[in-house]
């Protein structure tokens, strides 16, 4: 089977102005050892107007931190107000670009065909996308969280190449697991988690489904961490409150070792 290095990606979300950001990091670096990275791939996802900040402090101190934006514009350049484009975080030393987020899904009404346009647009800047996705809670009472999640993975995939699939990142983020406590169970997760591996595998190979990583988000803190990422289909966790402590997140990273 693959080896597939745990990600641990903290989205801050609309917090931290960027003299926080350096100092969040600061902290998460000082808190972290080689052994850490070694063990898992550590990653924050902080507002647009930090990552220049966050890639002077990385570079100027060979942090072994990554980092990426938590969006990323379907289009390369032009008259769209707003947007941020995939080569200018790529400029900014991004490796990743959350897409699809629910909150983006829900408050910016994107939908999968946007999604898709962003995942594509990720690649082609060279940056990974997270590709996030999950349902509500209504399906999940309806008991069709595995329909829908797939779904929403065929809606965002369209025309993404195996070799691209390959060095996905997919995160299943429940709605109803973000930001509630209450986190799904390892086994609820990886019901999920491994549904969505296998379709990757049926779209294009054992291979690329092998390789790509597929995280849980939703809830998740140093406490709860170790069952979840002990399933296996499971390969990190996107997080989104316990990242902004930086010893909560220190922790996490360490999945959840002392
Ligand atoms: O992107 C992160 C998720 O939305 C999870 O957020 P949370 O850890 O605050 O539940």
């Amino acid at each position: 089977m693959a080896e597939r290095k745990p990600l641990i990606a903290g989205n801050w979300k609309l917090n931290n102005n960027h003299l926080e950001a350096i100092a969040l990091v600061q902290k998460l670096a000082f808190s972290l050892k080689d052994t850490d990275f070694d063990a898992a791939e550590i990653a924050v996802l902080p507002p647009f107007t930090n990552l220049r900040s966050v890639q002077t402090l990385v570079d100027g101190d060979k942090l072994r931190i990554v980092y990426g934006a938590q969006d990323v514009s379907a289009h390369e350049k032009g008259a769209y107000t707003g947007e941020v484009s995939g080569p200018m975080l790529a400029k900014l030393g991004c490796t990743y670009a959350l897409a699809g987020h629910s909150e983006r899904r829900e408050y910016h009404r994107e939908d999968d065909a946007l999604v898709n346009q962003k995942v594509k647009a990720a690649f082609a800047a060279d940056l990974t996308p997270i590709l996030c996705l999950g349902e509500g809670l209504d399906v999940r009472k309806a008991g069709d969280q595995v329909s829908h999640t797939l779904a929403q993975l065929e809606g965002a995939l369209k025309d993404v190449t195996a070799e691209q699939a390959a060095r996905l990142v997919v995160a299943y983020e429940p709605v109803w697991a973000i930001g509630t406590g209450e986190v799904a169970t390892p086994e609820d997760a990886q019901e999920v988690c491994g549904a969505l591996r296998g379709r990757l595998g049926e779209l294009y190979s054992d291979e690329a489904a092998g390789t790509a990583r597929v995280i849980y988000g939703g809830s998740v803190k140093s406490d709860n961490i170790a069952g979840i990422i002990g399933q296996e289909d499971i390969d990190g966790a996107l997080v989104g409150g316990a990242s902004l402590k930086p010893d909560e997140f220190a922790k996490l990273a360490r999945l959840g070792r002392e």
